[in-house]
């Protein structure tokens, strides 16, 4: 099997969720830059790290030593190793050394042709010393136009272009469309050695348009490894969301946080690395409600996203088709019967015997409420409803954590059922009060009949203050399991939460979507 048979194996659509990357890179036996720092950015961006050693370099904190280059013949071995037992989905090159290297790197790309191929055309350590030998600056133009992506630091870009280092960001975006422009490739302009109180990047497309983005400059010395982190990171966030604007965004603002926890490391005395890990060994515990607070923060735009839903706001004005609301109520009573299940197995799995009764309860009290759906009008379905999509989906979701999860996943992922749906319902309740003062709902809503509004009664529920209290204790004790879990636990539970409130959203709109016509509620259910 040659090589060329494990490249691009996917279409340009389709999106990576660990992809496979391999740096072509120098190593730093001091872990903060060169193949050291690319794996562990890799790590820390959701792909498979793989290296080939290009050179290797004696230096720590202060500086570069010495450099050894192997002998090509042997980068030849190890990147025919990779390629011919390894899907590749993307390539980061770094540190090369010599014209002999950067020749066979590149004959190399020219054959396999990997799917994402990012080159940060290292020339010069942050420490002055030279990485790159004089002679092969020239040799580094025939990779370029190869890579998806290019990012020199201001010196870099110099170089490669013939001219003084640019002193300002206008000066090194004019820089950076004359290299994008006159070479036909994407550049990744970086304000790293600005002298300026914040660290702009712009990504230049080969037409010259920018895309710009800001971070506050991070006050501290250690930020070894930085553009090797940043273009690791790139070539491994690239391939999962195929967009080179979106991973930019989501590497730069990790690498923001980086280079916030970089001092904790206190790694050598010279310029430390960054902390590529901050977000794994972030260990301080939750004290109080900031677990709970930052789901909140975490689900606004789905909070509010659900308020803008067509469901819900012609279920506010009374002007929802019923069919529609028959669908709903019929996904409901489905949904119930698996969040039933999974509300038994929080119950299973809690750790005082207040919240296993708490769960326990509340499952109980899902089944009734079954029940009562099935009572009050699904009797009058000629048929079962089947769950649609969304509900089958949703409870899936739910059973998956609740099978394999943590305690704290479980009740994170049973926590948008309790929370979006009190918050939607009491903004739902209040407008209605304000909407219809004169509508009492129960007696002439039910059946659409002699009330202004058609569910009157069903918005009524909604008031319910012990479903509200409720929603309050599964919050509190989602923030005592947070406060007991690990902080990659706490990340699951967090998932787990945003995953269901997407479900919340994608559950309200469901009937848009797949209602088709059914007999109308013979008569509302209370929930
Ligand atoms: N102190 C800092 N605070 C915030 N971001 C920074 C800081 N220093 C560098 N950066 C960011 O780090 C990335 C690398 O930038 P830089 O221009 O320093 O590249 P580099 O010289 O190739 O990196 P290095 O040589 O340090 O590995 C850029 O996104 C830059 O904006
Ligand atoms: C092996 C290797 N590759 C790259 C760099 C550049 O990183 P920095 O500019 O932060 O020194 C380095 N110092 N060593």
């Amino acid at each position: 099997m040659t090589s060329e048979t494990h490249i691009n194996p996917w279409p340009d659509s389709s999106q990576r969720r660990i992809p496979r990357v391999l740096s072509i890179a120098g190593s730093d036996p001091s872990g903060g830059a060169g193949i050291q720092a690319d794996l562990k950015s890799i790590a820390a961006n959701g792909g498979y790290g793989m290296a080939v050693i290009t050179a290797l370099t004696a230096q720590n904190t202060q500086g570069v030593r010495s450099v050894h280059v192997p002998p090509v013949a042997f980068l030849q071995e190890q990147l025919a190793a990779v390629a011919e037992d390894i899907v590749i989905d993307a390539v980061k090159i770094g540190m090369l050394g010599d014209a002999a290297v950067i020749n066979t790197v590149a004959r190399w790309v020219e054959r396999t042709r990997p799917a994402v191929v990012v080159l940060d055309p290292v020339m010069v350590a942050s420490s002055g010393d030279r990485l790159l030998a004089a002679d092969a600056e020239q040799a580094l133009q025939r990779l370029l136009r190869h890579a998806d992506l290019v990012t020199p630091n201001l010196p870099e870009l110099a170089v490669l272009l013939g001219q003084a280092p640019a002193e300002s960001w206008e000066e090194a975006l004019a820089q950076g469309k004359r290299l994008a422009i006159g070479s036909d490739i994407r550049v990744l302009v970086k304000g790293g050695h600005l002298h300026s109180p914040d660290c702009p990047d712009a990504l230049v497309a080969p037409d010259g348009s920018v895309y710009e983005i800001i971070a506050a400059r991070v006050q501290t010395r250690n930020t070894h490894g930085t553009g090797c982190s940043l273009s690791a990171g790139l070539a491994t966030v690239q391939p999962q969301l195929g967009d080179w604007p979106a991973a930019l965004r989501r590497v730069k603002s990790w690498l923001s946080g980086a280079l916030e926890h970089a001092d904790e490391l206190q790694v050598g005395s010279g310029h430390g690395p960054v902390h590529h890990f901050h977000a794994l060994f972030s260990t301080r515990a939750p004290e109080g409600n900031e677990f709970s607070s930052q789901l909140w923060l975490d689900s606004a735009a789905v909070r509010t996203a659900i308020s803008g839903l067509e469901f819900i706001q012609r279920l506010r004005d009374g002007s929802l088709a019923k069919k529609d609301f028959a669908y709903y109520l019929a996904q409901d009573a489905l949904y119930l019967n698996g969040y039933s299940r999974v509300l038994a197995r929080a119950s299973a799995l809690a750790p005082t015997e207040a919240e296993q009764l708490f769960w326990a309860t509340a499952s109980r009290q899902c089944l009734e409420v079954e029940a009562q759906l099935h009572r009050n009008w699904l009797g009058a379905q000629a048929s079962p409803a089947m769950p649609g999509p969304v509900t089958k989906a949703y409870v899936d979701h739910l059973l998956a954590a609740g099978s394999g999860g943590s305690y704290g996943e479980v009740v994170a992922a049973v926590l948008p059922c309790y929370w979006l749906y009190a918050d939607i319902g009491a903004a739902l309740h209040r407008q209605f009060l304000i909407d219809f003062p004169d509508d009492d709902g129960g007696k002439d809503g039910a059946d659409g009949g002699a009330g202004s509004h058609p569910y009157s009664a069903w918005l009524l529920t909604y008031a319910d203050e012990a479903f509200a209290a409720a929603a309050g204790e599964a919050i509190a004790i989602t923030d005592a399991a947070a406060r007991n879990a690990s902080p990659a636990d706490r990340e699951r539970m967090r998932r787990a939460f945003g995953e269901s409130a997407k479900y919340e959203l994608a559950f309200f709109d469901a009937p848009r979507l797949y209602a088709q016509n059914t007999h109308p509620p013979r008569r509302l259910p209370e929930r």
